[in-house]
């Protein structure tokens, strides 16, 4: 038999035919000889003719049965497509690492177990006492802790044998116990509304504190008791923990998980969980729109508008694309919900497409928002003295402070004093931040660490400039000015251990006095007991150089004040700028978010930007600059009947120069069409970037 094959290589859109003898079927992966290599493929078709001479057969079938199911196969047409990416590219994505092109089962996590046999070898009393110790099966861990020279004799003796089994995960979070709350009558209607609309997305635009979870969790009761299935989003792992706690308190049963903070062997156990629908309900980040759902009866995307729900490499996709295209596909509703919708939900809500949902009132009082012109303030370390001031008086009252400085780190600007020199990353060309905990220079655009050199390595000076503040800094700092408080440090550093982000979370909520961090601490986090946020260079996601820059500050500062006052107690924000009088500053200080959104529109329009029209970017690598603006150029003149910005040189990457065109246009349709055509045509290697929502990457 002839089959069709798709190959991971380069880019390549099309299959190849290989014949097979034995029994295999769409879907499954085969090894194939391609180009003198041995590669993993995806059969397409089969029972295919074709007339080529020389056909190569297979060299190995590897899955009995397809690893897509049919929805998710014509979802990988689909993005292959809508994000100009190859089709094993799509795969790759969708499921999960063991399960993936490349690997074999290796990433799999055994853990060897004791079985009881019989056996009629004398033994010692020890021996005897320490095989009764336990029931069998064991794991051998717990054997050899006891001792391993007589987990050794019993093993030789045959009154155990070993066997491997696949490694337990540890997946589970603690408990906590369920609160129900008679619902507010905002809670109630918009409840009723996206039950009764025949409208497939819903956006629940509702302050922060509004109670959205709340109205997530009723309508899911009312999609689990029909025994459909229901996925719930979140944005980042950090906010998977408290998601979890709620949905599993309230409905008492088990529950998939799925992101990033799994290894391998988690992530198969969790997909399997819902291919073999022994899970109704999902609870996951940006790649669990993919899980192989069988009868999906919801999706409640929460913080819709948050960046991490656009994949950062090929195929650069968008979990809210993927979700629409799988509520169509079951037939099912999408709520999207958010304190800050992005101005593209937003946009289509006002416009009728989606049904518009507001919840207007917070639970409790919203907080009280000061914004502190650090040009008329005596700043002491980036801390002004109101700011100082409120945080003692909060502690006082032993109540708990939250403090977002968007820079991690210690020291982000290092400079010698005598020449200039500032190190730099060789592979990114950005400056490096100095980490103290490390006493090195880290790059945080790739990880690399440098060690730090008391002496200038350009001039031998021992003098350097040092300035700026990142949050290992500021944590030392607060830890000096209040000595007696519990601070705790919540940064990419500090949650790179697994299950870090619950264990610093539960910290802070137990005894916790001050919480520090990047703009992790700034989303979903629901501490009652918080009464003061305070938000350090409010300004600098103001200056990003992006015609988002706007929409993320308002998203960012409107979200952190959101942390503030959720309980009973009033809360209070400080937000420390140099530019009180922005009209960011100025919405986020009348919570307006309607205000926010016609000003801002309006720029949009002006500078003929989304939701007004789709972008897309191609983005051209080359050791050489002059090479990666040449092919910028030939590029730029296939797209003659678009508006193409650039080319223009963006940050290096892996000691590539790279080279930016966006592509703009009020159609859609054609601005896809045209990429396509101009990929099918090319020969040149380019980064595709469909509606992409940072620029400057
Ligand atoms: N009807 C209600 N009565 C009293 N308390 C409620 C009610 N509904 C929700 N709450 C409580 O209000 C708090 C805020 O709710 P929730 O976390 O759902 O807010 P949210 O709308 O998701 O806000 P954010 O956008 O800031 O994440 C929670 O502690 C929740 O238990
Ligand atoms: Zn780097």
């Amino acid at each position: 038999m002839l089959i069709n094959v798709y190959v991971e290589y380069n880019r390549l859109r099309n299959t190849f035919t290989y014949s097979c003898d034995c029994h295999v079927e769409v879907g499954c992966r085969v090894r194939v000889e391609f180009n003198n290599r041995t590669l993993v493929g995806f059969v397409e078709e089969v029972d295919v003719e074709s007339d080529f001479k020389n056909i190569k057969p297979v060299i190995e079938v590897i899955d009995e049965k397809p690893l897509l199911n049919n929805e998710l196969k014509v979802l990988a047409n689909y993005m292959a497509d809508f994000y100009a990416s190859s089709k094993v590219t799509c795969y790759k994505t969708m499921l999960p690492p063991a399960l993936r092109p490349s690997s074999k089962h290796s990433k799999i996590i055994y853990e060897d177990y004791a079985i009881l046999n019989d056996s009629d070898l004398p033994l010692t009393s020890r021996q005897k006492e320490v095989l009764e110790m336990f029931t069998y099966p064991c794991k051998m861990s717990e054997l050899r802790k006891v001792s391993p020279s007589i987990t050794k004799v019993l093993l030789d003796k045959g009154y155990i044998t070993l066997e491997k089994r696949i490694k337990d995960s540890n997946t589970c979070v603690s408990e906590i116990a369920d609160v129900t709350h008679s619902l507010t009558s905002e809670q109630v209607s918009a409840i009723e509304t996206i039950r009764n609309t025949n409208k497939t997305v819903s956006l629940l635009h509702g302050v922060t504190g509004s109670g959205k979870t709340e109205v997530f969790l009723r309508l899911a009761e009312d999609v689990l008791s029909t025994g459909k299935q229901v996925l719930f989003l979140v944005p980042e792992i950090g906010l998977t923990p408290m998601m979890i706690q709620r949905v599993q308190a309230r409905f008492k049963q088990k529950i998939a998980i799925y992101h990033s903070g799994l290894n391998a062997q988690e992530k198969l156990e969790q997909y399997n969980l819902v291919k073999y629908h022994k899970v109704d309900i999902v609870v996951g980040t940006r790649s669990a729109c993919f899980m192989p759902f069988s009868s999906l009866g919801l999706i409640l995307m929460d913080e819709e508008h948050d960046s991490s729900y656009k994949q950062d490499n090929t195929p650069r996709y968008h979990t809210r694309d993927i979700v629409l295209f799988r509520a169509a596909y079951h037939k099912c509703k999408v709520v999207l919900a958010s304190a800050t919708p992005s101005l593209e939900s937003y946009a289509r809500a006002y416009k009728n497409v989606y049904e518009l949902i507001e919840l207007k009132n917070r639970i409790h009082e919203m907080p009280e928002i000061c914004l502190v012109d650090m040009k008329k303030e005596r700043i002491t370390n980036g801390l002004s003295e109101t700011l100082l001031q409120a945080i003692h008086e909060r502690l006082s009252k032993n109540e708990q402070v939250i403090l977002l400085l968007n820079r991690r780190g210690y020291l982000p600007v290092i400079r010698c004093s005598d020449c200039g020199h500032v190190r730099i990353c060789p592979d990114c060309g950005v400056a490096l931040t100095y980490h103290k905990n490390q006493n090195a220079l880290v790059c945080h655009c790739c990880g690399r660490q440098f060690p730090f050199m008391e002496e200038c390595p350009s001039c031998h000076s021992k003098n350097y400039f040092k300035a700026g503040m990142g949050t290992e800094r500021l944590e030392e700092q607060i830890l000096e000015i209040f000595k007696d408080h519990h601070v705790v440090r919540m940064d990419a550093d500090s949650t790179r251990r697994k299950n870090a982000h619950e264990k610093l979370l539960r910290e802070f909520e137990e005894s916790g006095d001050l919480l520090i961090g990047t703009q992790m601490v700034a989303k979903g986090l629901d501490f009652e007991r918080v009464t003061l946020v305070g938000i350090l260079n409010a300004d600098a996601t103001l200056c990003r150089n992006d015609y988002r820059a706007s929409e993320t500050a308002y998203e960012m500062l409107e979200q952190a004040s959101g942390r503030s006052g959720r309980g009973k107690l009033k809360g209070q924000v400080m937000i420390q700028t140099f530019d009180p009088d922005h009209f960011v500053m100025r919405c986020v200080q009348m919570h307006d978010y309607k205000m926010f959104f016609n000003q801002e529109m309006r720029y949009r329009h002006l500078g003929m930007y989304p939701p007004y029209v789709y972008l897309c970017t191609l983005v051209f690598t080359h050791f050489d600059l002059q090479e990666a603006y040449k092919m910028a150029r030939v590029a730029k003149s296939y797209f003659t009947s678009l508006r193409v910005l650039g080319p223009i040189e963006i940050r290096m990457q892996q000691k590539k120069h790279r080279v930016r065109l966006i592509l703009k246009s009020k159609d859609d349709q054609l601005l896809h069409k045209l990429v396509r055509n101009y990929l099918d045509e090319t020969k040149q290697v380019v980064d595709v970037n469909m509606h992409p929502i940072m620029m400057e990457e």
